[in-house]
């Protein structure tokens, strides 16, 4: 077996080699170490001090000693490797238990991200939302204050123009005042002048009187002086004495034109002072007239100004009533924003919060990684040193083992040993190891790795291998072959009797092994790939066993030189230490059926014939070589 490192590949070969002589006695000592040290805890110092340990050689010829220092070195290695399996196992479960409580981490990371996803974008929708509402509401309100401003502004206006039409009501009002002043002013120098009038009339009635009874008067006067001038002429004689009363008479009456022309020149004034008074009485009539006109214009004015202004009034009042709604209704938008920014506040401290808490999870996660990883680490690391152990293990056990294996008498041979006799020896020392043969009365003791009888089943063959097959599986090559006479029972070791799974050969089990493993490590991140080719040497010539170009028939011996005919095959050996045969086919197998298959196939191209001591002789060497590329994608990453 020659070592490999990780991940690199390695071939476990096994092989049947015919021969006719029997192995001589192995050097390595037996493995049957107790557990007597109980449990021991061991340090990386411990173990490489163990590993490095040299045996004590006193007596270099004392091999009981030395055998002795061996085991008690073996017992140690055990119980070394059965702590470090113990650790190995509480790293597996601590590492499972890691990855168990890290997905769950994960799942609640996981979990709490979409939460967290959902939570914010609700959040972020309400955000948007309360935003949007925000930003209407802003909106709405700066519309409002605006209609605000611009209602205020114009019931300012209004009030104005209410004042101005107030202040113009009051012009108007005392200009209004002012001319019912002047109309009964007008109307008392109406009724004044109407009494001058009255008054003036029934002067002028009273003068029409005095000018009637003047004119009565002259009438009579006239009468008088008619009677007069009949008693002028009558009195005509008395002319002279009668003429100083007509002198008198002339006077009195020039006296009374006077009295008439000045009470006509008064009447003439008073006609004119009348005319006047009834111009200005027309004057002041008009003036009424028009005062009373304006009045009603003013009047007129005043109605619709007061309707205005009660319009105005309704506007305002609507306008105030407006104001006061909008204002309820700012308030409300504003108790609205508050409770929308403390809904907010809210979320933003909820949302710090489950992201507080995601941290932490991701921190739980991290820690949980970290120490799943050191815990990868402390497994590559044992893995590692378990291969180590293994390997010295198996180095100390000795690198190529013999094991001696006597097959059971068949059925036809009866009892027949052909005076020889079989014994094994009873001492301690080779108990389990020595086989003695007696021939002729002639004794052959042998000593091998360990000696299996008659009745040892292939299971019990198959234990001492399975730690070989661990170490192809190590990455180590590791070659398997029987050797013996014809009819020893090699086919029946390697390959088991067909048709009875229970006594399935060593490689058949040594594949099932590799499967189990390959499966039961594909979970710590190993992956194998898996190549198998099988070949026969008949007469020193090679055969593709697994060739499709088969021209060999079944069943008869037959000397043909390789699976094609003409096909040479060469054995070659590679820098690092592979043996490769030319041109032979190789086949991946991903399952022990289709290697299965294989063997079945490579079984019936074999070249099989009857021997004196077997029946059906293999009659040639055959190889099966299995290829395990083993990588772990998991280590690749760490390391
Ligand atoms: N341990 C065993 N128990 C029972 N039967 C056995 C055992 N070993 C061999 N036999 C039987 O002995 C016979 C011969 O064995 P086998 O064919 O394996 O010998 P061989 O060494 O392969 O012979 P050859 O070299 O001629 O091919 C077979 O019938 C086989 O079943």
């Amino acid at each position: 077996m020659v070592g490999t490192p990780i991940n690199g590949r390695t071939r476990l070969s096994f092989g049947a080699v015919n021969g006719g002589h029997d192995l001589g006695p192995s050097s390595a000592p037996p493995s049957n170490a107790g557990s007597d040290y109980g449990i021991i805890e061991f340090t990386r110092e411990d173990v490489e001090a163990l590993l490095n340990e040299k045996a004590k050689r006193k007596d270099r010829f004392n091999y009981k000693e030395r055998c002795e220092n061996m085991m008690d070195y073996i017992k140690r290695l055990k119980v070394c490797i059965r702590w470090f399996q113990d650790l190995e196992i509480s790293y597996s479960l601590e590492q499972e238990k890691l990855k168990s409580s890290l997905e769950l981490a994960q799942q609640k990371c996981t979990e709490i991200e979409l939460l967290l996803k959902i939570k914010e974008e609700e959040l972020n929708s309400i955000i948007v939302e309360m935003r949007r509402n925000c930003t209407s509401l802003q909106e709405k309100l700066v519309k409002e204050e605006s209609e605000k401003t611009a209602a205020a502004e114009s019931h300012l206006k209004e009030r104005e123009a209410r004042l101005n039409f107030e202040r113009s009501q009051s012009t108007l009002q005392e200009d209004l005042g002012r001319a019912q002043r002047e109309l009964q002013s007008a109307n008392q120098k109406i009724s004044s002048l109407n009494d001058m009038y009255k008054r003036l009339q029934d002067y002028i009635t009273s003068l029409q009187q005095y000018n009637g009874k003047l004119h009565s008067e002259l009438s009579t006067v006239e009468n008088e002086l008619k009677r007069v001038e009949k008693e002028k002429a009558t009195v005509l004689e008395s002319l002279t004495m009668l003429k100083g009363q007509l002198t008198l008479s002339m006077a009195s009456q020039e006296e009374a034109t006077k009295q008439k022309d000045a009470l006509a020149s008064e009447v003439t004034s008073l006609r004119v002072e009348l005319q006047h008074a009834r111009d200005d009485r027309d004057h002041q009539l008009s003036q009424a007239q028009t005062l009373t006109s304006e009045l009603e214009k003013s009047k007129d004015s005043t109605e619709k100004s007061c309707s205005e202004l009660n319009k105005l009034t309704l506007r305002t009042n609507e306008l105030e009533a407006k104001c006061a709604l909008q204002d309820e209704r700012i308030k409300v938008l504003q108790e609205q924003l508050t409770t929308a920014e403390e809904k907010l506040q809210v979320c933003d401290i909820s949302a710090s919060e489950t992201r507080i808490e995601y941290e932490g999870q991701q921190k739980l996660v991290h820690e949980l990684q970290r120490r799943l990883a050191d815990a990868e680490n402390k497994v590559i690391e044992g893995e590692k040193l378990r291969k180590e152990l293994h390997n010295n293990i198996l180095e100390l056990k000795g690198n190529i083992r013999v094991f001696c294996r006597v097959r059971p008498l068949l059925p036809d041979e009866g009892s027949s040993t052909e005076g020889k006799i079989i014994s094994y020896p009873t001492s301690m020392e080779a108990s389990g190891r020595g086989i003695e043969l007696t021939q002729n009365g002639q004794k052959h003791s042998f000593t091998y790795d360990k000696v299996f009888a008659p009745d040892a089943s292939q299971e019990e063959v198959f234990i001492e291998i399975s730690q070989l097959v661990q170490s192809a599986l190590d990455g180590y090559k590791v070659c398997i072959f029987a050797y013996g006479q014809t009819g020893s029972g090699k086919t029946y070791t390697m390959m088991g009797r067909p048709g009875h799974p229970e006594e399935k050969g060593l490689i058949p089990r040594s594949l099932e092994q590799i499967f189990q493993t390959k499966q039961s490590q594909q979970p710590q991140g190993w992956k194998y790939e898996m190549q198998v080719s099988m070949l026969e040497i008949y007469n020193e010539t090679i055969r593709d066993l697994l060739s499709t170009n088969k021209s060999s028939s079944e069943g008869t011996p037959t000397r043909v030189e390789n699976g094609t005919p003409g096909k040479q095959y060469t054995i070659k050996h590679d820098a690092n230490g592979n043996t490769h045969v030319s041109d032979l086919t190789v086949v991946d197998v991903q399952s022990v059926k289709e290697v299965a298959f294989l063997l079945n196939q490579a079984a019936n191209s074999r070249s099989v014939g009857k021997t004196q001591m077997n029946e059906q002789s293999s009659r040639s060497h055959f190889v099966f070589t299995l290829r395990l590329y083993g990588v772990n994608e998991v280590w690749l990453f760490l390391l």
